[in-house]
């Protein structure tokens, strides 16, 4: 038997073999008389498959000693999916808080599942959306693959969940639910009319009464003649407000229902659906998620979260921005409202929003789902900017000379004037850059190119250098998500 794996039997993980950096000892697993150990060596991180059997015949790898020396692929996944499946994604359902945990990078799984083990919420590991893909150049493959070694590597049989983020296209839906996705976030700000904001009543009355007749008459009946009635929700529907709201959401609810009757309800397995209209300039009032939610149910579209815009600012990687009071007055309606119709609230963007979570923990009584992604990232460019002063220097000026390029994709208020000049920063107080809101925002929506710049001879200019430092770094990493994240719980009172 494999003396690595006796020494972690034994509890004596010291006893390194020479190419062997690391030995994950969490990940020591038994599949009938296949003996899975995951270790990181000086190629990277390998899985030892000692023992015979299936599970030892089918994993792809180089056979040394009688055992064999499996390399992470997607291939390599896949079949230990099958032998071991809570390493493939699920769905959760609304009665189980849940929390997204977008990793850009593929190596953040490990320090969130250390973070939310043990406690009364289930991670979405796999959550990125085709914007972070098309940004950070990986595929979802790439995001599964990264989520399930991480899952293996920390021996965590308690499940998780894959979120296809921001989809608006059919075909990325299908991409991602053809992988296995468990959860698909529909981005629908592209059916939504925000024109409409800003057009006076008159024009609003205007443009309503070239709806048909039968469609005016139907939502006046449900929304004007009949009062709401949602325990714990304060709604007064106007005939102005009504006819702004049909404006802005009818075409989006069409779409909505379209996707779930095309995509959801075929599917011979559960499917988080969750639907998203936080992305749109438009804050949802109260009325807007109530009639939103009352359409899709008359229409029999099940959902599994609601991601509403709230009042305020939900910016990237920063701090609630807004008036408290009111966001809270909202919020107590908005999680009456997604209790009345038996769905969770979802909360975009709410990395960092510490302000606001024991709110959001009190109102929706625990049961809610929240997206972060950015921060994560944004704890792996504070290791960086500890152990690696230099390359933190050169990637904080690259993001100073691109910032422009990268509001093209986020919304932000930062101001690029308030953020210390590198010059005037010592090496030790680099990481202070991360507890400031403009330097936060300047490196969050940059990842991308960052991630992908390149040199003129075609090498990159970061990544490579970035990933051996959090490779080397990996701890440290983890602890800083420990800390971070937690809090993150903590505050929302998990
Ligand atoms: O950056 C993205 O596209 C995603 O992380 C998106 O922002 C996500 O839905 C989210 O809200 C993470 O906080």
């Amino acid at each position: 038997m494999n003396v690595l794996i006796e020494a972690v039997r034994a509890g004596k993980v010291n006893e390194f073999s020479s190419e062997v950096i690391k030995v994950y000892t969490s990940s020591l697993t038994q599949v009938g008389d296949t003996t899975l150990l995951m270790v990181r060596t000086t190629e990277g991180k390998r899985l030892i498959v000692v023992g015979s059997g299936e599970l030892f015949d089918q994993l792809q790898g180089e056979i040394v000693d009688g055992e064999k020396v499996a390399p992470l692929t997607h291939e390599n996944r896949l079949i230990i999916n099958q032998f071991l499946p809570y390493t493939a994604p699920q769905a959760f359902g609304t009665q189980v808080a849940t929390m997204g945990l977008g990793d850009r990078l593929g190596i953040a799984s490990p320090g969130h599942i250390q973070t939310l083990r043990g406690k009364d919420i289930r991670p979405v590991l796999a959550q990125q959306s085709i914007r972070e893909l098309a940004l950070t150049g990986r595929t979802y493959e790439d995001v599964l693959d990264a989520a399930a070694y991480a899952v293996l590597q920390e021996g965590y049989t308690d499940g998780y969940g894959a979120d296809g983020d921001h989809l608006k296209k059919e075909e990325d839906i299908e991409y991602a639910l053809r992988l296995g996705f468990t959860m698909l976030t529909l981005d629908c700000s592209e059916n939504i009319d925000n024109t409409i904001e800003s057009m006076s009543e008159a024009e609003i009355a205007a443009k309503y009464e070239q709806l048909p007749a039968s469609l005016r008459s139907r939502y006046e009946e449900r929304y004007l003649q009949t009062a709401p009635n949602v325990p714990g929700a304060t709604l007064a529907y106007t005939a102005e407000a009504l006819k702004k709201d049909v404006l802005i959401y009818d075409a989006a609810i069409n779409f909505m229902e379209a996707i779930y009757r095309k995509y959801i309800v075929t599917l011979d397995r559960a499917v988080d659906f969750e639907i998203s209209i936080d992305e749109t300039a438009t804050p949802t009032s109260p009325e807007a998620h109530y009639l939103v939610a009352n359409e899709l149910r008359d229409r029999g579209v099940t959902i599994f979260s609601m991601a509403p815009r709230f009042c305020g600012e939900f910016q990237k990687g920063i701090d609630y921005i807004g008036d408290i009071a009111q966001f809270e007055r909202e919020l107590a309606s908005h999680a009456a409202i997604a209790v009345h119709f038996e769905y969770k609230l979802s909360i975009h963007s709410g990395s960092d929003k510490f302000s606001v979570f024991p709110l959001i923990g009190q109102y929706t009584n625990g049961l809610f789902h929240i997206k972060t992604a950015g921060t994560n990232w944004l704890e792996a460019v504070r290791v960086v900017a500890k152990v690696n002063p230099t390359l933190y220097r050169r990637m904080h000026q690259y993001a100073l000379d691109h910032f422009v390029e990268a509001t093209a994709y986020y919304h932000v208020t930062t101001d690029i004037s308030a953020i210390a000049p590198l010059s005037t920063v010592s090496d030790a107080q680099l990481p202070e850059y991360m507890e400031e809101n403009n330097a936060r925002q300047l490196l969050h929506i940059t990842y991308g190119l960052l991630l992908q710049a390149k040199n003129e001879d075609g090498s990159r200019t970061f990544a490579d250098e970035f990933f051996q430092t959090l490779a080397d770094q990996e701890d440290t990493f983890a602890e800083g998500l420990r800390h971070h994240i937690g809090r993150h719980l903590e505050l929302l009172g998990k």
